[in-house]
């Protein structure tokens, strides 16, 4: 197989993108719903200024872009974190819950049929990218709140690195969060940055009994989606900027921190986590 990760954290290589042209909010989740209900309006010239800076931190961080076809009736292609995933023995194809989401899975299939095709189809339940982490190698975590993710989908898919002989924990938590990645995220080999205020001290307690040492965010930090970071390996990550608190704090642990503006696509739900599926890293 061409693409494969075996974890969050190891050096990033390659990515894969979708770029806004179509980018729009609807009433898709909490966040998307509470900035259409302020009736404020996507300046497109801003959008695509974030979404270069974003670029510029791959660029800049020595990764190569890869990009999805984008299709003018998917407003949401700019999250390709949700549409697939990379694993150990190469790309799944997920499951999307959301009809207005759907269509994505056909520029997924587009870029690895076109490549080196699949390892797995996701076909119980649902399950979206932003649930699946895999923290290192052997260990998986898997978020549900029963609408994106699904608990037979989370459990389809924890079957098969269970046959692997992984270590799945599946983790639930309440719908308005959205996916796991809002509330939980790898920045480093054993560092994350996490909610415990929601996700609790059972999340703490089994992340330190793996010696995963937890940045903590409040509630109010991840509705502004800051906890949804990238990590680049070698101790490098890309975090919001208006992160500042977390970002302070990661760097105070030894981290390079890349800051790109991208407060127009937390407004819609998703940050830099959520805008990216890596393609391929070294293995840890
Ligand atoms: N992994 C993620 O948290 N993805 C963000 C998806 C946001 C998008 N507006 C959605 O509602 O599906």
């Amino acid at each position: 197989m061409v693409w494969t990760i075996d974890s969050e954290t190891g050096v990033l290589t390659d990515v894969l993108l979708g770029t806004p042209d179509h980018y729009h909010w609807i009433h898709s989740n909490a966040i998307a719903t509470q900035t259409l209900g302020t009736g404020r309006q996507i300046d497109v010239q801003r959008l695509q200024n974030q979404f270069r800076q974003l670029e510029d931190a791959f660029d800049a961080a020595g990764v190569k872009r890869h990009y999805v076809e984008v299709e003018s009736h998917l407003p949401y292609q700019v999250y390709t974190r949700d549409s697939s995933q990379t694993t150990p023995w190469g790309p799944v194809l997920t499951q999307l819950a959301l009809p207005a989401r759907r269509g994505e899975a056909a520029a997924i299939l587009r870029f690895h049929g076109a490549s080196d095709g699949f390892w797995r189809y996701a076909s119980r339940g649902t399950i979206e990218g932003g649930d699946i982490h895999i923290i290192r190698p052997g260990l998986l975590v898997l978020g549900w709140s029963g609408v994106r993710t699904t608990q037979e989908g989370a459990e389809q898919f924890a079957g098969w690195f269970r046959e692997q002989g992984w270590e799945v924990r599946l983790e639930p938590f309440a719908e308005h969060f959205l996916h796991l990645d809002v509330l939980f995220c790898m920045a480093a080999a054993g560092l994350a940055v996490a909610c415990i205020e929601v996700l609790g001290d059972g999340f703490r307690d089994w992340l330190a009994a793996h010696d995963i040492q937890v940045v903590e965010a409040s509630y109010r930090e991840v509705m502004a989606m800051s906890c949804n970071l990238l990590a680049l390996g070698r101790d490098r990550v890309i975090s919001p900027r208006h992160s500042t608190r977390i970002n302070a704090a990661l760097r105070a642990e030894g981290l390079t921190v890349y800051e790109p503006d991208l407060d127009l696509f937390a407004a819609g739900g998703g940050s830099v986590h959520c805008m990216t599926m890596p393609l391929r890293r070294e293995p840890g």
